[in-house]
């Protein structure tokens, strides 16, 4: 079910760097190079395939962002959450 604006802002506030952007969780990370955000963004695919739940995800040279939402309910869920709780245990 797709959380509330209210109880999108409550989760904000536990991981600092994510935004909401309309339907979406989203993130930016940065890294010294580009081949570590290649890296980075494999090990979230392996924990997205883990978690049956998956991220757009966009590296750019020393970047890459993800976008957490649930198509499947239009909106974001506490699977995003779930997902990003293990995004962050990644770094
Ligand atoms: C059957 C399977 O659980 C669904 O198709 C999953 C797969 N991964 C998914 N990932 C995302 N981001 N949103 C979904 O709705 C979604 N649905």
């Amino acid at each position: 079910m797709k959380l509330s604006l209210q109880e999108i802002e409550n989760i904000l506030v536990r991981f600092p760097g994510w935004r909401r952007e309309n339907e979406a969780l989203v993130k930016t990370f940065s890294f010294p190079a580009y081949m570590d955000g290649v890296h980075f963004a494999v090990r979230v695919a392996e924990e997205a395939e883990r978690l049956d739940h998956h991220p757009d995800m966009l590296i750019g040279y020393q970047t890459v962002t993800l976008t957490c939402t649930t198509h499947d309910a239009g909106g974001v869920t506490e699977r995003d959450v779930a997902l990003i709780e293990r995004i962050e245990r990644l770094l």
